[in-house]
């Protein structure tokens, strides 16, 4: 059966558009900043937003879902099903992120990282191949700052002698490129490691 959703993806994208506007309204503020200042820099330009279907896995035990991995982007919003799957690395210790009815999953991807000097972190994470009788659907909206020729890096309030730039300042499309190069197949946090002074 198909079934057309797209007057509820054009609706969740705006919502999630105005969600990720205040996210990073709080972010920055959070980091002393004035409320727009993540904002006006543009780190929130683009959007993609990508559908996951993770059928049945009769192996699970010799495959993944998703390798260890950190977002490249500035922000992740995340709707997953009640399948559960997804984890977190925590100091070291994989975590799950079980569903929660009604809630979404916020990440900070490389590119915020990099920007607010480690003040917030990419978190690593991964899914697990699907054990259960039903597909699981997750929904995620990747926000990104284009392919603008604007350079990221370190905010100057966020450097000073006590805390040094830690990265280079780059355009997301060198992130992205990067990223991509690897792949899924390196380390979880080898883009922004490369990038790092
Ligand atoms: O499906 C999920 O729960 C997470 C997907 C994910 O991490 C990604 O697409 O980057
Ligand atoms: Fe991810």
């Amino acid at each position: 059966m198909f079934v057309d959703g797209r007057e509820e993806v054009i609706e969740w994208d705006k919502e999630v558009k105005q969600l990720a506007k205040r996210l990073m309204r709080l972010l920055s503020e959070g980091l002393g900043l004035s409320r727009n200042r993540l904002l006006q820099m543009s780190c929130i330009e683009r959007r993609l937003m990508v559908g996951q279907y993770y059928p049945h896995c009769p192996e699970p035990n010799k495959t993944v879902g998703i390798t260890a991995h950190t977002d490249l982007e500035t922000l992740t919003i995340l709707l997953q099903d009640q399948c559960g799957g997804l984890q977190v690395n925590c100091h070291g210790k994989w975590i799950d992120v079980k569903p929660v009815h009604g809630a979404l999953v916020i990440s900070i991807g490389d590119t915020l990282q990099m920007i607010c000097n480690d003040e917030y972190k990419s978190g690593e994470h991964r899914v697990f191949a699907n054990c259960l009788s039903e597909p699981r659907v997750s929904v995620a909206v990747f926000f990104d700052p284009g392919i603008s020729g604007i350079e990221y890096g370190p905010l100057p309030e966020l450097v000073s002698q006590e805390k040094p730039a830690l990265y280079q300042q780059v355009k997301f499309s060198d992130v992205l490129n990067k990223g991509l190069d690897t792949g899924l197949e390196g380390e979880g946090k080898y883009t922004i490691n490369y990038f790092r002074l």
